[in-house]
């Protein structure tokens, strides 16, 4: 991503560009299904690698459009393993994950090139503001869980069954993460990344494991530029956000679902409150001031948002930061008294 700093100094630097906060695009999978893919499929999103690339980059170009600093790729879902399994061959697949990460690049070039010129042309909503001049665009590659490669919502729960030991989570993920740290060395960019957990109830991440734990974890890798919470219910953030503080320095990153549940028998969300979870549907974007005072910098949306959210996002965060210059403004006392 970026070139010539440490793995979390790039991430900060781009923080400080932005003006404190970036804004990260919202569910690709989900999108592409508002689209009319179809993702019944053990592949999920990943197959629209194959089928549908063309998509995915209209998927990217939305969130862009809609004032996202940070695209995700399609590669979810995309394994080595979960595409031969479908007759995809080691090099085709490894192919694939790179694809993954061009289409996003080219979504990205398309819109750095209409932002001077064209439908993008720069918008006072995000390129106006002085701070905000250099408004990055990043490409972040998609690494899902190995849960999410079992395509039974196991990312979910954590339960990936007795047989898997940690030395085989790493073999599973060694080859996919090779693939695109040679795609970014290749042109010298150095990769920051960040790690985000899932959580049901605002204490615990998936695997049962205190938050707490697996953010101090994630914190103390030399490696690791950002931690936070995704695909999980706008309700959790805010308590995940605070208890996610008191343990990490690095810089928080949040993009929630809508709140509702994922049905992993028949690849469907239900209302949270019909699945016997609660509430659902938060509303999402009221709270995003709140959790950047909590301390999150970096804010986007998971399964079942869109371009809608994203922008709301954008907007949320404009307007937070322009209330806390008006409160550090009001720390002045604008006479003297002697
Ligand atoms: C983030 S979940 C909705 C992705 C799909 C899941 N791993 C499945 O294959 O059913
Ligand atoms: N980045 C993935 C996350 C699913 S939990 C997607 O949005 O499809
Ligand atoms: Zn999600």
């Amino acid at each position: 991503m970026g070139r010539g700093d440490g793995h979390d100094d790039a991430l900060r630097r781009w923080l400080r560009e932005a003006g404190g906060w970036l804004v990260v695009d919202g569910a690709l999978g989900t999108e592409l299904e508002a689209h009319g893919a179809d993702l019944q499929d053990e592949l999920w999103s990943a197959r629209c690698l194959v089928s549908a690339p063309h998509l995915i980059r209209k998927v990217h170009l939305d969130y862009l459009d809609a004032g996202a600093n940070i695209i995700t790729t399609a590669s979810y879902q995309a394994t080595l393993q979960g595409f031969q399994s479908r007759g995809v061959s080691r090099e085709q697949g490894e192919a694939l994950l790179r694809r993954s990460v061009q289409i996003a690049q080219e979504a990205r070039a398309i819109f750095v090139e209409g932002r001077s010129k064209g439908p993008y042309a720069a918008r006072d909503e995000y390129d106006g503001v002085a701070s905000r001049a250099r408004r990055p665009v990043l490409v972040a590659a998609s690494v899902g869980s190995y849960g999410a490669y079992l395509a039974d919502g196991s990312e979910y729960t954590g339960d990936y069954g007795r047989s898997v030991t940690k030395e085989a989570l790493k073999n599973f993920h060694r080859r996919r993460l090779q693939a695109y740290a040679e795609l970014l060395e290749e042109n010298d960019i150095s990769i920051p990344a960040w790690f985000s957990f899932t959580s049901k109830d605002g204490a615990n991440a998936a695997s049962g494991d205190p938050i707490t734990e697996c953010a101090a974890i994630a914190d103390s890798c030399r490696r690791v530029a950002a931690v936070g919470i995704n695909c999980t219910a706008p309700r959790l953030i805010h308590g995940l956000v605070i208890s996610i503080s008191k343990v990490a320095s690095k810089p928080i990153v949040v993009y929630p679902n809508t709140g509702e549940t994922y049905v992993a028998e028949t690849k469907e969300w239900v209302d949270s409150a019909a699945a016997g979870g609660g509430a659902a549907g938060t509303d999402f974007v009221s709270c995003v001031g709140k959790w950047r005072q909590a301390g999150a910098s970096l804010v986007g949306g998971c399964c079942r948002t869109g371009p809608a959210t994203v922008r709301a996002i954008a907007r949320a965060l404009r307007e937070a930061d322009a209330a806390s210059d008006a409160d550090a403004d009001d720390d002045y006392p604008a006479v003297a008294v002697l």
